[in-house]
């Protein structure tokens, strides 16, 4: 039989699912350990942006808050592509913080775009980002203000910017003052303009909900369309109104003038302080007093002394001032003074060199020139504020530094010149004996004289402290013309670069800046014509803004608009800047300051010589109506400025047409009514 053979023992079939068994913890362990690691990939991603996010600039953050998101955020490249890469034959202008871009996108819509400077340290301009932005929501209902549409950022350059309606004529600043635009000779337009910006800070006064102070009202925050109907714009400094009553922590002390004179005996010790005869640090608005420094004369430190009576004023520093005496100490001449810039020494008829070497043998100290007109300035800023601004005071300063730099030109030598060409020096003298001067040369009658009274005061009083005094009534004497108003028996003696300076107020926010950047001791231009501009690169200018408001801790209010709304009413009912002086100087030149020549006009009653001659078309009383505004908006009390509202109605003929303020009211004819009395007799 056959054996059937049986199959060998074959190993039974192994099965995969053994195999599976052992590579599946493998497979999962695998995977498991790819998504973790994916996972702590992505976290740390996502910790990473996080992270980087929190670090990013504060504009960045600024950027995602909610005031922010009711802007329009564009495309940055779509931007730059509409604007040539930013080419400068697309801008439109350039101001203090940033460069205006006109912007046209392919769907044809045309945009301004303004640049925030990004240099280095540029603060200011993202500050000003930011203030723009967030108040960009409460002024979307007025077609008095320019709209903001939007903003943009290059993250890499750090670069913001802020989007704008395009106004076809560019600012009143560029179309009345540059390009004189034949649209704004017809009187009606500049009307039409005025009553414009009127409502349009009265929206922001009495519409907007808190307020909002503009805080820079100037001709080139006024924009024009196409049209030429006017719309505020440049928010960068506008307050809403709770924030801006700013009194804080730079509270000044004013001190009475005999309070003053006590002080600076007490704190000198006989130090080099006695002999500089007076003390200042700041000027505060319109009170006839001045700010002190208590440490003065105290320890070795920074003093600005003025010194009306020897050369007009002067900053010294006080380096050392040794508590025994005044042997050794040494004074550093930061600059020279408004007398001495004005190189008028009444006596030898210039410079003021031989001024200070005078203070100096006089106080017997060891002076020493040690700065430049720029570290008086910068002296002044540093005394004057957070903002960097300086005081009216200073302002007055500059001024009459000004001035002095305008009489050492050549081409102005006729200015220190009588008409019959002898210089200067000969000038107070002269005039002495004269019933009647010639009415263009107040100016330097006031300051030879003022000079030659101050020194010989100044021989008299060796030792006193009077100068205080002396600058006091020398710069401060700004509410004299209401006082001899109201109370003719305290009538001071107000001379004609009171006249002058007066309303040259001012916030200098930008000198610091300015300064800086182009070299420039201030940045108001002087133009080959002697003609001054306080715009176009000023901020807070110098002009424009109230004398409570300058030098950054004062009072920003409501009144802060009006005044600057006045100086601007000046400026379109003139056609030209507040401060300028034109090619022929000696002609000009009491007319230099609009303010104070409108001032002058009114009391003449003469208010029409101020209109602009080329303007035509002209409504007599709608001008006169202007200018009287003007006056009122002028006013050193901002409690007796008008509000925007009641200057609406006044220029819109809803209320009677206002009566000028009684200190530039012109006055009776002398004598009229004892002659009408003794006819009725
Ligand atoms: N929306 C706009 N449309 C057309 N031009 C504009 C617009 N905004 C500004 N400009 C032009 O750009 C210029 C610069 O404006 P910007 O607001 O930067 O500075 P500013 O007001 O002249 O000076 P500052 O910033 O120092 O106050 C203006 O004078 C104006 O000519």
């Amino acid at each position: 039989m056959p054996s059937r053979l049986s199959p060998p023992d074959t190993p039974p079939p192994v099965t995969n699912t053994h195999h599976h068994l052992h590579t599946l913890p493998l497979i999962l362990t695998g995977s498991l350990t790819l998504t973790g690691a994916l996972l702590i990939i992505l976290i740390t991603i996502l910790l990473y942006r996080k992270l980087s996010r929190n670090r990013t600039t504060p504009s960045d953050l600024a950027l995602t808050s909610p005031q922010h998101y009711q802007c329009r955020r564009f495309s940055y490249t779509q931007l730059r592509r509409a604007t040539n890469s930013f080419s400068d034959s697309t801008q439109l202008g350039h101001g203090g913080f940033g460069t205006v871009y006109k912007a046209d996108l392919p769907s044809g819509t045309s945009l301004a775009v303004k640049v925030m400077d990004s240099s280095a340290g540029s603060l200011q301009g993202e500050r000003e980002f930011h203030n723009e932005l967030s108040l960009s929501s409460h002024l979307t209902d007025s077609p008095h203000v320019v709209s903001l549409l939007g903003f943009s950022e290059d993250r890499r350059n750090r670069r913001l910017v802020l989007v704008y309606e395009l106004m076809a004529n560019r600012s009143l600043q560029d179309s009345l003052l540059g390009l004189k635009c034949v649209e704004l000779m017809d009187w009606s337009k500049r009307f039409e303009i005025a009553t414009d910006v009127a409502k349009g800070i009265e929206f922001l006064h009495h519409c907007c909900d808190p307020p909002i102070i503009h805080g820079d009202v100037k001709p080139s925050n006024i924009l024009l369309d196409s049209d030429f109907k006017a719309k505020i714009g440049d928010f960068g400094l506008a307050r809403v109104k709770s924030e801006a009553l700013v009194s804080g922590n730079e509270t000044r002390v004013l001190i009475e003038e005999d309070e003053m004179r006590k002080d600076v005996v007490e704190e000198d010790n006989g130090s080099i302080l006695e002999e500089s005869e007076s003390v200042i640090t700041l000027f505060e608005e319109g009170n006839n007093a001045v700010s002190f420094s208590p440490e003065i004369g105290a320890s070795p430190g920074v003093v600005s002394v003025l010194s009306p009576e020897s050369c007009g004023v002067s900053v010294l520093t006080v380096e050392a001032s040794p508590p025994g005496g005044t042997e050794n100490c040494a004074v550093s001449v930061l600059t020279a003074s408004p007398g001495a810039a004005l190189g008028l020494s009444p006596e030898k008829g210039s410079v003021s060199e031989s001024c200070l070497e005078q203070m100096s043998v006089e106080s017997g100290c060891k002076q020493k020139v040690v700065g430049s007109k720029r570290d008086w300035w910068w002296k002044q800023d540093n005394n004057g504020g957070s903002r960097g601004g300086i005081e009216s005071g200073s302002v007055k300063d500059y001024v009459m530094e000004w001035i002095g730099s305008e009489i050492k030109k050549d081409n102005n030598k006729e200015w220190i010149k009588n008409g019959d060409g002898s210089s200067s020096s000969t000038v107070s003298k002269k005039k002495k004996k004269k019933k009647k001067r010639k009415p263009r040369e107040w100016w330097k009658e006031e300051f030879c004289e003022e000079l030659t009274r101050k020194k010989r005061k100044k021989k008299k009083k060796k030792r006193g402290i009077s100068s205080i005094s002396s600058i006091d009534s020398w710069f401060h004497r700004d509410n004299d013309h209401e006082q001899s108003h109201n109370h003719p028996t305290k009538k001071k003696k107000r001379n004609s670069i009171d006249w002058w300076v007066d309303g040259l107020s001012g916030d200098l926010k930008s000198v610091k800046k300015h300064s800086q950047d182009s070299g420039l001791w201030c940045d108001v231009n002087v133009h080959k014509s002697g003609g001054v501009s306080s715009t176009p690169s000023m901020r807070g200018t110098v002009c424009y803004i109230a004398p409570e408001c300058g030098g950054g801790g004062g009072v920003l209010s409501e009144k802060c608009d009006v005044y600057s709304f006045g100086v601007l009413l000046l400026v379109l009912v003139s056609g030209r800047r507040p401060l300028q002086v034109t090619a022929s100087p000696m002609s000009e030149f009491e007319r230099a300051n609009l303010i104070s020549w409108a001032k002058q006009l009114a009391c003449h009653g003469n208010l029409l010589e101020l209109v602009d001659k080329s303007i035509h078309s002209l409504v007599k009383e709608q001008a006169v109506l202007c200018v009287t505004i003007a006056l009122l908006c002028l006013q050193r009390s901002p409690v007796k400025r008008p509000t925007m509202k009641e200057i609406v109605q006044m220029l819109t003929g809803a209320s009677e047409p206002p009566h000028l303020p009684f200190e530039f009211s012109p006055s009776p004819p002398m004598g009229f009514p004892f002659k009408s009395r003794k006819k009725a007799r």
